[in-house]
């Protein structure tokens, strides 16, 4: 069972819109992980780029089966530190509403807007009751790694930004996508929330390197945004991700130093130790794990 972090860096890489394929792992290995949140997005892809280890998830499964709204946000991230992933950095598709932010563009926000609705957004309940802090959602060393890494790999990148993520599955109209900007949104997606979130709950350091596809609907020259051609950028796209990813591998110091996020729980329980409910606190063994069950050994 899990009780703490390893030194060597472990990369859980959520793969989105373009990337079910997966990236180039030496000596890849598939494998179905369960999870006491039902049922993840697919099996998970372990492998290594030199010294640093992966573990890759395909978010809409493979074949880009299930939508945003229907993700199982939660057993992802649970499966991925049930892997003993270190940190996350997810993969995205994205739109841009400003117009320094051409497709093309690869981006890494450091802010979320959260429009979705009805998605499980936390692992804990009644009976462990949990409050994380999420102002600064973005761990800061993995995305500016992210961010040398593409631009290594040859991508133009705008480090920083906000990303809204909104419930789907239609894109916005013109004047919700006018209304993003004036909010002071700079990217727009359907997947980061509650990604960020539960990430943030697992003591996971997370961030995103987001591809920019399209210029949602604000401009009023432009068409809508279709699928299609999203894809179609993405395609384009997709192997300047798999090298950012591999350039990200050379970039990982050996040693990975404690972050400040590997003990986000540390202030955030609240409930006390006698009124916790057993059957929570069991499917929490691999989220938190280090704060629930300190004496078991791995
Ligand atoms: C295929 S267009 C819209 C779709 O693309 C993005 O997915 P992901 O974030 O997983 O790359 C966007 O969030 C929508 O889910
Ligand atoms: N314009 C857009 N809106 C929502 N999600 C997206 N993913 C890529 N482009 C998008």
């Amino acid at each position: 069972m899990y009780s703490g972090k390893s030194r060597h860096w472990h990369i859980g890489v959520i793969g989105g819109s373009g990337l079910s394929g997966g990236i180039e792992l030496e000596n890849a290995q598939e494998i179905a992980v369960s999870s006491p949140f039902g049922e993840p997005s697919g099996p998970v892809v372990q492998g290594r780029i030199g010294n640093v280890r992966f573990t890759f998830l395909a978010r809409h499964g493979q074949g880009h089966r299930i939508p945003p709204s229907r993700i199982n946000y939660r057993a992802n991230i649970d499966v991925l530190k049930r892997c003993r992933v270190t940190d996350i950095l997810s993969l995205s598709a994205i739109g841009s509403l400003r117009e320094e932010i051409a497709p093309g563009t690869f981006v890494t926000p450091d802010q979320f807007i959260d429009r979705t609705e009805g998605r499980e957004r936390s692992f804990f309940d009644t009976g462990l009751v949990t409050h994380v802090s999420i102002a600064d959602p973005v761990c800061p060393r993995l995305a500016g790694t992210a961010a040398q890494a593409a631009r290594n790999a040859g991508a133009a990148v705008h480090e920083g930004g906000c990303y809204l993520a909104m419930e789907g599955p239609q894109f916005s109209t013109r004047a919700e996508s006018r209304m993003y900007r004036a909010w002071g949104a700079d990217v727009i997606g359907m997947t980061a929330m509650p990604e960020a979130r539960l990430a943030r709950e697992a003591e996971l350091p997370y961030a995103l390197l987001g591809m920019a596809t399209d210029y949602d609907a604000w401009r009023e020259e432009d068409a809508g945004v279709e699928a299609s051609d999203i894809i179609a950028v993405m395609k384009s796209n997709v192997d300047l991700a798999r090298r950012a990813v591999r350039e990200l591998a050379l970039l990982l110091p050996e040693v990975r130093e404690p972050s400040a996020i590997d003990t986000a729980l540390d202030n955030a329980v609240i409930t006390s130790p006698a009124m916790r409910d057993p059957k929570l606190v069991a499917r929490l063994d691999a989220v938190a794990g280090r704060l629930l069950f300190p004496d078991v050994e791995e």
